[in-house]
C-alpha cells in the first residue's frame, strides 16, 4: 500500500484526487493538506464538498512541516497554483517521494517560458529538466522511470490527444497551423471566488486570445505550432475543443480513422466515435477524453472533449500513478 498525500485537497481538483485515491486498492490517503494560514484547517474535506460525506470525512492539515510529513508518505499530489507546486515539489522530492504535480510548474524545459508565461523565474532546472510530462496515453515508457510527473492542463490534454496521432503519422499539411477553439466550464478557473469567473458574469467568450499560457504548451510537447483559443462558458465544468485542421493532398477519411484507432484501441480512457462527433455530456463526471472528426476535401474538423477536473486534472494524475506503479491503468477510475 502507497502512503499518499494530497495538498491542495479541498479545491476543485483535489476533492475529486481524494474522491479516487479512498476507492484505490493499493493507495492510502494518509493526509489531506492546505495551505498554512487556510480558513479551511480543521474542517473536514466532506464538509467543503458534501458529496464525500461518508466518503473521505478526513481533516484538512495545515501545510506547516512540509519535511516531516514528507518522511510520512510515499507519494505526493501537488493540487496547487503554479508558484506554490514550484516551491513545494523539490522538498518532497528530496525526501525520496514520488510527486504527481497537476500545475503547470514543471510542464515545459524551456528557460524563458516560466517568465514570459507564467510570470515568475524558475529555481528548479534540475527538476524541470528530469520532470516527465504526464499525457498518459503517449508517455506509458517514460512514467515507469519518473519521480516528478507534470500532469499536462486540461486544454492541453484535449488538444494533443486530438492531434498527436496525426502529426505523428504525418497527415497534416504543415502550410496550415490546426486552429482549437476549446471552451471550458467555470471549474478551470478554480474553486477560489472571483468576477470573472462568477457563473452569473461569465458569458461565452473567447479569452487569452494569442496570449495563453496553453499554447506553447501544446506547441512544445506537439512538435508543430498551433492558434489555440480558449473560451469561458457559464457551465460548471468540461471541455469541448473544435480542431481544425488541413490535411495532406491525398488523406482521406479512411486513413483518419485509422490513425485514431491505431493510436487509441488499446488505450481504455480515450473513446472513438465512428460517427459523429462527442458532446460534454457524455465524459462530464467521468475520466474519458471522447473523439470524433468529420472531412470534407482537406479540411478536417476534430472535436475532443473531456471533465476538464478528471482526464484534464485528477483522472489523469491517477492514471499516471497507475501506469508509474504498474497498477492497472484505469485502478480506480471506472
Ligand atoms: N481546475 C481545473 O480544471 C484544472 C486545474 N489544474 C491545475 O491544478 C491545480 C489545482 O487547481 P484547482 O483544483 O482548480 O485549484 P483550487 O483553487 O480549486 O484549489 C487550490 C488548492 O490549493 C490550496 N492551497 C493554496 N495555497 C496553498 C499552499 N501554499 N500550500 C498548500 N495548499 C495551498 C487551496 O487551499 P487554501 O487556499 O485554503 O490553502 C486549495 O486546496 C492548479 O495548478 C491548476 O492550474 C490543472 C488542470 C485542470
Ligand atoms: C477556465 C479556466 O480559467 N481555465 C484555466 C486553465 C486550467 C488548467 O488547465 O490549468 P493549468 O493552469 O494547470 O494549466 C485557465 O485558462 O487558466
Amino acid at each position: 500500500m502507497l502512503n499518499t498525500l494530497i495538498v491542495g485537497a479541498s479545491g476543485y481538483a483535489g476533492a475529486e484526487l481524494a474522491a479516487y485515491l479512498n476507492r484505490h486498492p493499493h493507495m492510502n490517503i494518509t493526509a489531506l493538506a492546505v495551505s498554512a494560514q487556510s480558513a479551511d484547517a480543521g474542517k473536514l474535506l466532506s464538509e467543503l464538498h458534501p458529496q464525500l460525506k461518508g466518503v473521505v470525512d478526513l481533516p484538512l492539515q495545515p501545510l506547516t512541516d512540509v519535511a516531516g510529513l514528507a518522511k510520512t508518505v510515499d507519494v505526493v499530489f501537488l493540487a496547487t497554483a503554479h508558484e506554490v507546486s514550484h516551491d513545494l515539489a523539490p522538498a518532497f522530492l528530496a525526501a525520496g517521494c514520488v510527486v504527481f504535480d497537476l500545475s503547470g510548474a514543471f510542464r515545459v524545459n524551456q528557460a524563458s517560458f516560466y517568465r514570459q508565461y507564467y510570470g515568475f523565474e524558475h529555481q528548479h532546472a534540475d527538476w524541470l529538466a528530469k520532470a516527465v510530462y504526464g499525457l498518459a496515453e503517449w508517455q506509458g515508457e517514460a512514467l515507469k522511470q519518473a519521480q516528478l510527473i507534470a500532469v499536462p492542463g486540461c486544454y492541453p490534454t484535449a488538444s494533443q490527444l486530438a492531434l498527436k496521432p496525426l502529426v505523428d503519422g504525418g497527415l497534416l499539411n504543415d502550410a496550415q497551423w490546426p486552429v482549437i477553439n476549446a471552451v471550458s466550464g467555470v471549474s478551470g478557473a478554480g474553486r477560489k471566488a472571483s468576477l470573472n469567473t462568477s457563473v452569473c458574469e461569465v458569458s461565452l467568450q473567447p479569452y487569452g486570445i494569442f496570449t495563453h499560457r496553453h499554447q506553447p504548451e501544446i506547441t512544445a510537447h506537439l512538435g508543430i505550432p498551433v492558434i489555440f483559443t480558449p473560451h469561458l462558458g457559464n457551465f460548471p465544468r468540461g471541455i469541448l475543443a473544435t480542431i481544425t485542421c488541413r490535411l495532406k493532398a491525398g488523406v482521406t477519411a479512411g486513413d483518419i480513422a485509422e490513425c485514431y484507432h491505431n493510436a487509441y484501441h488499446d488505450k481504455p480512457l480515450v473513446r472513438l466515435y465512428d460517427n459523429g462527433v462527442p458532446a460534454l455530456k457524455a465524459v462530464v463526471g467521468l475520466p474519458y477524453c471522447d473523439i470524433g472528426f468529420a472531412v470534407q476535401g482537406e479540411h478536417l474538423i476534430v472535436v475532443a472533449t473531456e471533465d476538464n477536473l478528471l482526464k484534464g486534472a485528477a483522472a489523469q494524475a491517477v492514471q499516471c500513478a497507475n501506469i508509474r506503479f504498474g497498477f492497472a491503468q484505469t485502478q480506480a477510475l471506472l
